[in-house]
């Protein structure tokens, strides 16, 4: 049986509002395992976002468990969600969020040195990282002089570059014109399947989501196959 990289169990998240209680997840299920992309598309606002937060330990259920490579996480004090988080799971928004003052290379270097890693062998990862996207001659440049889809390439190699089990994104070619989101995404595709991650993809296109392994998303605040 292929290992499990998330495992939502009757995951609930409901939100206070001037309006009143607001019941966002009410029992969501998701189990992804390893080289298992599953691709997230729900309407607005019925919690995508509220999901990603809850999977990538940034917050936690009112009530139910958050499986992350194998480990329940819960109860776990924060420094220790965090310390999981920084390891075993890599995050790409629909906007880079590089550091604007620090190189590609460097972009890529800190989230590694951030869980203990030494320079040297970080800068042979990024370079690693950055070659596979086509970007070695870029490694000394500021986000600023990239191009859209070259930032967009570094945020996911700096995804990647703690090897973490699981990916977690939101539309993460959001922001490209068509054809450089659908050549970006092929990349990104191939190098999660490449190293065996488990990920969750929220995105509004379905031409990208047909191209994943499963398609969920969200109705009265669970998770159901598309
Ligand atoms: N901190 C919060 N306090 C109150 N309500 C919230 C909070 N966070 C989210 N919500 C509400 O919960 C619902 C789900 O929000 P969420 O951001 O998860 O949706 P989404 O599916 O990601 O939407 P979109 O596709 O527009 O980003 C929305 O109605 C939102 O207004």
């Amino acid at each position: 049986m292929s290992e499990i990289r998330l495992r939502l169990e009757n995951v609930q998240r409901r939100f206070r509002t001037e309006a009143g209680e607001l019941p966002v997840l009410t029992g969501a299920e998701l189990t992804i395992s390893a080289g298992e992309i599953v691709a997230l598309v729900a309407p607005s606002g019925t919690g995508k976002s509220t999901l990603l937060h809850l999977a990538g330990l940034l917050e936690r259920p009112d009530s139910g468990e958050v499986h992350v490579g194998g480990k329940p996480t819960v109860g776990l004090k924060d420094e220790a969600r965090s310390a999981l988080r920084g390891q075993a799971i890599g995050f790409v928004y629909q906007f880079h969020h590089l550091l604007p003052e620090f190189t590609a290379l460097e972009n890529i270097v800190l989230p590694q040195m951030a869980i203990g890693a030494a320079e040297k062998p970080a800068a042979e990862r990024g370079r690693e990282l950055l070659a596979r996207f086509g970007l070695a001659s870029r490694e000394g440049h500021r986000p600023g002089r990239l191009s859209g889809g070259e930032q967009q390439r570094v945020a996911i190699a700096r995804a990647l570059a703690n090897r973490p089990g699981l990916l977690l994104a939101d539309e993460p070619t959001g922001n490209l014109d068509v054809a450089t989101s659908d050549k970006v995404f092929s990349e990104l595709l191939e190098a999660v399947r490449g190293a065996g991650v488990g990920a969750l993809i929220a995105t509004h296109n379905p031409d990208l989501a047909r191209r994943m392994d499963r398609v969920v998303t969200l109705k009265d605040g669970r998770v159901v196959d598309a």
